[in-house]
């Protein structure tokens, strides 16, 4: 069927069949735009912004489903546009401005932050429920987090609060319980350090148990505070776009030459600067290691400051109902935008046209296309699945001599009986009981989260969630039987309980009412994560961040979001990786300011930047 219009003013026609995911055959077409600030679509049709057509009243023009306008009669055209089905192809079918694989944090906030900036934005998750690692699951009434339960930028001060605000964009609050401890430490020698929320009370614990560094603490700790204030007077947005960055370094010169200054740096060397004891080193590899999965030398100094400060600054908030409430709550807000997220949506391929990507392919043989392509899956996965068969770009490459995959986790997800658990217990705990070497040995350090301690409502009552995971390689996983795998699940869970039941919790074992174990492989299949990773680490000493690599990529319409891009893994930093990937798609399809001048030198910049990493 066909649908079309003539007023005196202007022409448009359109084939029905075109629509959606169908592919238009080579024909001529009248295409319509209008002002931004209407809509940057027509109605699945993406429309060359630089030809405008002007109308007579903005407000009142309405494009519907079926491309009729409803206030034909105010229109008046600057100018037709006649574009040719066969050059620009991809662009004239797209149904979207963007198309985001993947609704993990990063891929969510890329995709609510475009939405309200007033894209029209699918995303495709494979999975049932949103969030990715920040899902969450149920079972016998328990709500579990699938990863992290300790959430940074979840406060209502400052600019850093990346959740917060991602949220709030789309018009969604959420109750948060604060947290009164970070993380409560268990380490050799019996070194037991509690993270507390009021920075004076942690520095007081820690520097009691190295009176004889207390000066060394505090020139560290206080040097984190000068990248964390600089960071938190900026507004934040994308580095690649260079309206803007040129802007702050106006705006703040000091906090950008500081930030510039500890961009190559590492949170190991600093410490070096001002400690000595090598028992404190070695704390500050774990306050490191819980966040970067590798030791202070290979931590990025901007990230150590990031997370050292925030946990004090705006303090570390849990929401009520659980994490996955977050993930529920972006989904929402973007639906509420008036964009969409389809589930059980599995994306096999990315479909390039001309070198550029246009749109994907499902695994059900839908195809589906958008004027970008933003990716939330790992680099690795994008690259090596969903581009397979393609030359991998030298950006990539580079990507992975600078970066491995880290590796992927053994998570416990426990219920046990209150009682059990001695009054005032903190929520999150980490423990390595005698050996600082096997702080980054495969199942050497024990991550421990109670999320009932702060919100009881997540547990049948009378009961605790414990979350226990610890560092696990895919590789010591595979090639099992069925029943060899869930024996050796078994072994490893009970060893690692036991540990728990000498160090912290006696008598745990036998109060446990339920328990599910998830190895690397898990991970695997429910995250659609290569090798079920946690995300990127350094090969070896990294230049702090300077090797990370932002948004855009190798391929012209193609972005990726996420911790395999600036500034890594977290939910903070994909969140702020959500917020850099909008900026720059928002500036390439036109409802962003753009200079391509300064563009392509900006580029080139940070290009050659990341061959000195
Ligand atoms: N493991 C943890 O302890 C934990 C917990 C919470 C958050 N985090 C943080 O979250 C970060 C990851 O967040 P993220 O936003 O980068 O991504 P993510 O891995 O959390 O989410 C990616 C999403 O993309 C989907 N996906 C992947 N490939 C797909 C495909 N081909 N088709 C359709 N959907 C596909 C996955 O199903 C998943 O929902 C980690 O670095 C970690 O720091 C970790
Ligand atoms: C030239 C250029 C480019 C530039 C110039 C200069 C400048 C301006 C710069 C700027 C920069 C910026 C802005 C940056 C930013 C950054 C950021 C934001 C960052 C962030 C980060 C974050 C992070 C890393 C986070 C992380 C976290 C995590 C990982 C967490 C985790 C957790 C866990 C695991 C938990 C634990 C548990 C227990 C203990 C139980």
């Amino acid at each position: 069927m066909s649908l079309g219009f003539k007023t005196p003013l202007f022409y448009c026609h359109f084939n029905t069949a075109q629509l959606g995911s169908s592919r238009p055959r080579s024909q001529k077409h009248r295409i319509l735009s209008v002002e931004p600030v209407q809509t940057s679509v027509f109605d699945g049709y993406s429309v060359p912004r630089n030809n405008k057509i002007r109308t007579d009243n903005l407000g009142k023009v309405k494009l519907n489903k079926d491309f009729v306008l409803r206030s034909k009669s105010v229109l008046t055209v600057d100018k037709e546009v006649d574009v040719d089905a066969n050059e620009g192809l991809g662009r004239k079918r797209s149904s979207y401005d963007a198309i985001v694989i993947g609704s993990g944090i990063g891929g969510l906030v890329a995709a609510t932050q475009l939405a309200v900036k007033g894209a029209k934005v699918l995303v495709l998750e494979k999975y049932v429920i949103p969030g990715g690692s920040s899902g969450y699951y149920e079972r016998d009434g328990y709500t579990f987090d699938v990863g992290s339960s300790v959430m940074f930028g979840f406060s209502d001060k400052g600019n850093l609060n990346l959740i917060t605000r991602a949220l709030k964009a789309v018009g969604c609050e959420m109750e948060v319980i604060p947290d009164p401890t970070t993380v409560h430490f268990h380490l050799p020698n019996d070194l037991s350090v509690q993270v507390h929320r009021e920075y004076s009370d942690f520095i007081s614990e820690l520097a009691a148990k190295f009176p004889h560094e207390r000066e060394g603490i505090l020139k560290f700790y206080g040097e984190c505070w000068k990248i964390f204030n600089a960071l938190n007077a900026l507004e934040l947005k994308s580095l690649e776009e260079p309206i803007y960055l040129f802007g702050q370094f106006f705006q703040k010169p000091l906090e950008c030459l500081t930030l510039a200054y500890y961009l190559p740096q590492n949170a190991g060397d600093i410490a070096r600067k001002y400690m000595k004891d090598p028992q404190l080193l070695s704390f500050i590899d774990a306050e490191c290691f819980i966040v970067s999965t590798v030791n202070a030398l290979q931590t990025p100094m901007i990230n150590a400051a990031m997370v050292l400060c925030d946990r004090h600054f705006g303090g570390i908030n849990y929401p009520v109902g659980g994490v996955g409430g977050i993930a529920k709550s972006l989904s929402k807000g973007l639906v509420d935008q008036g964009s969409e997220i389809l589930y059980r949506a599995n994306v096999t391929n990315i479909i390039l046209e001309h070198g550029k990507a246009v749109g994907v392919r499902l695994s059900d043989g839908r195809e589906l296309f958008g004027q970008t392509i933003i990716s939330n899956a790992t680099r690795w996965d994008t690259f090596g699945k969903l581009l397979k068969g393609e030359t991998l770009p030298k950006e990539e490459e580079n990507f992975q001599k600078l970066y491995v995959k880290a590796p992927s986790f053994l998570s416990i997800h426990m219920g046990v009986k209150a009682e059990v658990l001695p009054p005032d217990t903190d929520c999150h705990h980490f423990v390595l009981e005698d050996d600082w070497a096997r702080l980054e040995e495969p199942y050497g350090s024990i991550f421990l989260s109670i999320p009932t301690i702060l919100d009881s409502s997540l547990a049948p009552k009378g009961h605790h969630i414990l979350h226990i995971f610890t560092t696990s390689s895919i590789e010591d996983w595979e090639g099992l039987s069925t029943k060899d795998y869930e024996a050796k699940k078994k072994v490893v869970a009970d060893e690692i309980i036991s540990r728990l039941e000498k160090k912290l919790f006696p008598g745990i074992r036998s109060s446990i009412a339920f328990m599910e174990v998830g190895s690397p492989k898990t991970h695997r299949r429910y995250l659609a994560r290569d090798k079920g990773t946690y995300g990127p680490m350094p090969r070896k000493i990294p230049k702090g961040l300077l090797g990370m690599p932002f948004n855009t990529t190798a391929v012209d319409g193609l972005y990726c979001v996420g911790d395999s891009c600036f500034p890594g893994q977290g939910v903070i930093a994909v969140a702020f990786s959500g917020v850099m990937c909008a900026h720059r798609v928002a500036a390439d399809i036109g409802i962003e300011k753009k200079s391509p001048v300064l563009d392509a030198a900006l580029l080139r910049l940070l290009g050659w930047l990341r061959t000195l990493a």
